[in-house]
């Protein structure tokens, strides 16, 4: 592989007698890997049933590296979300973000989801994932991953930073900000990365690093924690932002995590800091960045990558509810001028919406209450993760789980309320074996004919794989209509 030459001397001045160990590991494969989807089975159980799930990736729960001629992708395993293809370093800085089930999580440069159906995972449905990307082709991708998955307690938005910081405050338990970067440990990866490097310098990336994290640090509750992560080795995008960030937030600390010394994780590089870097910092601040990750391609089976876990220090001045609870009121009282304003809009009621969205529960699914609390926008219903302060004046791709939409006759179920779901929980089922012909045609979006297993009844049906939902259809009796979004066919 030919690498850019400012980037080999650089790399040469930074790891002297170990540069050549390091150019070596380019005439290597990449590394890549997959990860069992946490709130559809757990690793054990996906290596039971995917010739994917051998060698387990030591640092993520439920991860397995992948081999060079496997084809996840082409499985209707990852056409279901039972699993996320992801390289293997990415998965660190979830891990390292110590996420519990009932976090307020915030994901703040999220397309297209890897790390967040990661945190998802984490959550188990409990808790609260706000997931971020400022650019707005990229949250497609990201609602449709996060949508895949099955993840039933995120809000999807498409805003800045500061925006989303003037919002919630202080509100988050834990914050990932995954930050643009020049990309040097994905060259082998990504070779697109290794054509558009120098397209910004590393100074540029960390000016933009650095405005990011100004205002992720306004979104850490006192006690709460921080990940910075990157995909790159260059010491102004890591260690420099870092420093900085440190310098200008006092109440940050650096938590250095321990490792297994079987993983070849290697510390952050203090010694790499240049002295703009290093004003305002004390000598013993500035030594806590060791604490820091790095993963280099020699050292470890996988790409490169930099990740930091920071924790904001309580203190006596942090009364922290007050605050919070004020701006929850606030908020409250522009939810009921939205509310009115989409009710205006719209020819269907909000009452109307959640009549035939109660009608199409109690006879498909009689057993199942969504959680949350539910919200109508327009005709269309999503069930809003809580607590959550209101959304109002933000930028928002997905204020919920999509259950579904309204129209004039009837309630039509989302996509999305199909992948967060329980088999068990649909009265009318259709349930193939993942590697049956029907599955195939239904997850190309053809209309099916099933020759065993037809469903009771007639109306809408979920369809299943192997126990896991793909689905829905609509049961004439003899045809199963294929209600599949059509983006998403396999194609
Ligand atoms: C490294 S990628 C994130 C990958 C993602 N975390 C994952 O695991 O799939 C960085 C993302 O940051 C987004 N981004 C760049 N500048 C941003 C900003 N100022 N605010 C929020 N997101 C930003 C980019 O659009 C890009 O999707």
């Amino acid at each position: 592989m030919k690498l850019p030459e400012g980037f080999v001397s650089a790399m040469r001045d930074l790891l002297q007698e170990e540069a050549e160990s390091f150019f070596a590991s380019y005439d290597k494969p990449k590394t890549s890997g997959l990860r069992a989807n946490g709130l559809k089975l757990s690793g054990e159980e996906l290596a039971a049933i995917s010739e994917y799930a051998r060698t387990a990736v030591p640092w993520a729960e439920g991860a397995f590296y992948t081999e060079e001629d496997d084809r996840p992708g082409k499985h209707p395993h990852y056409h279901l979300g039972v699993y996320y293809i992801q390289e293997p370093s990415a998965m660190l800085p979830a891990e390292l973000l110590g996420v519990e089930p009932g976090h307020r999580v915030l994901d703040l440069c999220a397309a297209p989801g890897g790390k967040s159906t990661q945190l998802a995972a984490k959550l188990q449905g409990k808790g609260v994932l706000v997931t971020n990307d400022n650019a707005s082709e990229r949250t497609k991708a990201l609602a449709k991953n996060v949508e895949l998955a099955g993840v039933r307690n995120t809000v999807v938005l498409n805003e800045e930073p500061a925006a989303i910081a003037d919002h919630f405050g202080a509100w988050f338990d834990r914050v990932l900000v995954d930050a643009p970067c020049s990309g040097e440990g994905m060259f082998r990866k990504d070779e697109d990365m290794l054509r558009q490097y120098e397209r910004l310098s590393a100074d540029g990336y960390a000016a933009m690093q650095q405005d990011i994290l100004q205002e992720a640090a306004r979104l850490v509750a006192p006690g709460g924690r921080l990940v910075y992560s990157t995909c790159t080795f260059n010491a102004r995008e890591n260690e420099g932002t870092i420093a900085k960030f440190i310098a200008a937030f006092p109440e940050f600390e650096v938590v250095a995590p321990a490792f297994p010394e079987s993983w070849g994780f290697a510390p952050g590089r203090p010694d790499w800091l240049i002295e703009d870097e290093k004003r305002g910092l004390s000598e013993e601040r500035a030594a806590s960045l060791a604490g820091a990750v790095r993963l280099w391609p020699h050292r470890v089976r996988g790409e490169g990558h930099f990740a930091v876990l920071l924790e904001r220090r309580r203190s006596d001045s942090d009364a922290g509810a007050p605050q919070q609870v004020q701006q929850m009121r606030g908020l409250e009282a522009g939810e009921r001028k939205s509310r009115k304003a989409a009710h205006n809009r719209v020819q269907i009621s909000e009452a109307d919406v959640l009549d035939k969205f109660e009608q199409f529960r109690a006879d498909q699914l009689p057993h199942w209450h969504p959680p949350g609390k539910l919200l109508v926008r327009g005709t269309m219903l999503y069930a809003q993760p809580e607590p959550l302060p209101m959304l109002d004046g933000l930028h928002v791709i997905r204020p919920g789980w999509l259950l579904g939409t309204a129209t004039k006759h009837r309630f039509e179920p989302s996509q999305a309320l199909a992948m967060g779901l329980a088999c068990g929980q649909a009265v009318r089922l259709l349930q193939l074996a993942s590697d049956s012909s029907d599955s195939l045609r239904y997850l190309k979006g053809e209309t099916l004919q099933p020759q065993s297993g037809a469903p009771e009844g007639k109306g809408w049906t979920l369809v299943c794989m192997g126990g896991f939902p793909a689905g829905w259809g609509r049961w004439d009796g003899t045809t199963l209509k294929n209600e599949r979004l059509p983006g998403w066919r396999w194609v």
